[in-house]
């Protein structure tokens, strides 16, 4: 059984923090010995990834500090008692159990009599088989017509992973042949997100999927009900169009008004359930179940790879040791993740969530006050975006933002141009290069306005192009990246009670049960 400490109370992490400030990035990537360490700071990671951190403020004796903190830790160990099915989510007394979706990787995980990986299968089985029915027309609408589109009705995990993963894919499946369906989601309560999509597509060849693991939220509950009222309004019986994916003891779970319903459990995080049914069931019409299962593969690949003990070849956990060293030695408050692909466009929009629902806390898993700085702020855009519209902050601005780019060399449509010499797909890697050295070597100059410092600390992760398995693998180095990270703080990454209270006083608004403040605001907004 591994033992859970607070981060300061450990010997290894004071010998980390006599390490601040100990590389200087800027000599560090300059000439031969920059080159040297892209060459030795490299750690392969699943589906052809690559984790690169020569341009991150670390050296062999950070390293080796690093990994007598990950050691100390047991960041290992305590992945595999997850992994095993322990309670590791003590604030709500569950388990944590996203990995069992994709592939057993430890010990059987029997609860209530029931074998959680073979539950897991079976539902993915099930989302196969309808998948499958629909595209070769053996359901259909009343009038006997294909759907040609699917609509996830949800919010937060349930619609962020999800929406991220499909418009990765989106073009890669088309470029591939295996684009079935086009998916659109509804998330927010905001009555125009709903109507907006519900124009956009013709209803009577839709299917809905209602996407609620605890089945009781407030923003899904309305837009399903939206969408029925759109449903009948157009003279459709809403049972023929509607889905549901949530865990077996929600509201929704008990009801009959759904064509066919699909379950996951309380032992999967909403923003960890994108391998579970709540991604399964849309990415299984979308682009067919056998590009699912290549996705949850790339995502087990990456798993098995964050067991291994040598730091050096574990590039989940060195990630997330060198962002805890940034954190908590180097004292930086941001992240940004930077991907150079279209493909990923929602894909920091997820990690927001991912990581800032995860890692932002206060407490440790007992519930006792920690006396150290947790979850960093996470923002990011795709590259080259974000260089014309916020970088000037991170190359010149007085806070210093770890950067984590994402490049392929790759694109997806295999459509390009050369102009002035080069594709686009060039200029787009090109750039990302660039960046990198900018941030880490700066540019000194007469004129301090146009003086870059430099020592700006950055990671990439390159890969040949965005996959189903380079997806799948993305997805899951972030997730284990963020436990590891929450082991290291002994904080519980599997709870948000923090977005409770805006919850509570929003249903007292509405029930017009407020009073100072609060009222004056819903005076202000006319509620
Ligand atoms: O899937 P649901 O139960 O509808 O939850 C949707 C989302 O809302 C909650 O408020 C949480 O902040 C998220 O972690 C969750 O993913």
């Amino acid at each position: 059984m591994a033992t859970w400490k607070n981060l300061d109370t450990l010997a290894s992490f004071d010998k980390l923090a006599e390490l601040k400030g100990r590389v200087n990035i800027v000599e560090a990537m300059s000439g031969e010995n920059g080159a040297k360490r892209v060459a030795e700071y490299n750690t392969p990671m699943a589906a052809g990834l690559n984790y690169n951190y020569a341009a991150k403020e670390v050296d062999d004796t950070v390293l080796d500090a690093l990994a007598d903190l990950a050691e100390e830790q047991q960041l290992v160990e305590k992945y595999e008692e997850l992994y095993n099915g322990a309670i590791i989510n003590t604030g709500e007394g569950r388990r944590v159990l996203h990995h069992l979706a994709r592939r057993q990787q430890g010990d059987p995980v029997i609860v209530d009599g029931v074998d959680k990986r073979k539950f897991y299968v079976s539902q993915q089985e099930k989302a196969a088989e309808f998948a499958k029915k629909v595209h070769a027309g053996e359901i259909t609408n009343a009038a006997g017509e294909k759907f040609t589109t699917v609509v996830q009705i949800g919010i937060g995990g349930s619609d962020l992973g999800p929406r991220a993963l499909y418009i990765a894919l989106e073009n890669w499946a088309k470029a591939n042949d295996t684009f079935k369906m086009e998916a659109k989601f509804i998330s927010n309560v905001d009555p125009d997100d709903a109507a907006a999509v519900l124009n956009s597509i013709d209803v009577s060849r839709s299917l809905f999927i209602v996407v609620s693991k605890s089945g009781t939220t407030l923003e899904t509950l309305t837009n399903e009900a939206f969408v029925k009222d759109a449903l009948v309004k157009a003279g459709l019986d809403p049972k023929n169009h509607m889905l549901a994916a949530t865990s077996e003891t929600s509201p929704l779970a008990q009801g009959d008004d759904y064509l066919e319903s699909f379950f996951m459990d309380d032992f999967i995080g909403g923003r960890y359930s994108s391998s579970s049914v709540v991604g399964g069931v849309v990415l299984s019409l979308a682009f067919g179940p056998d590009v699912y299962a290549r996705i949850l593969n790339g995502a087990a690949d990456e798993d098995e790879l964050a067991k291994n003990k040598d730091i050096r070849k574990n590039p989940d956990m060195l990630d997330a040791l060198i962002g805890v060293y940034e954190r908590n030695v180097q004292g930086y408050p941001t992240t940004a993740v930077l991907p150079y692909s279209q493909a990923l466009n929602r894909f920091p929009a997820h990690l927001q969530q991912c990581d800032m629902e995860s890692n932002g806390k206060s407490v440790n898993r007992d519930g006792e006050p920690v006396n150290y700085v947790t979850g960093p702020i996470i923002f990011g855009e795709p590259g080259t975006n974000g260089q014309h519209s916020f970088y000037q902050l991170l190359h010149q601005g007085t806070d210093i933002v770890p950067l984590q780019f994402v490049g392929y060399r790759k694109n997806q449509l295999g459509v390009d141009v050369e102009i002035q010499g080069t594709t686009s797909q060039q200029k787009l890697c090109a750039n990302v290069a660039a960046q990198i050295i900018a941030f880490a070597c700066g540019k000194d100059d007469e004129n301090p306005n146009k003086r870059f410092a430099g020592g700006r600390p950055s990671s990439i992760i390159i890969g040949d192009q965005v996959t189903p398995e380079s997806l799948g693998a993305l997805l899951a180095h972030f997730e284990n990246k963020i436990m590891f990270q929450g082991f290291l703080w002994n904080v519980n990454s599997f709870d948000q009670e923090g977005v409770q209270l805006g919850k509570v006083l929003a249903t007292r608004v509405l029930a017009h049960d407020t009073d100072g403040a609060l009222k004056a605001f819903s005076d202000l907004l006319d509620i």
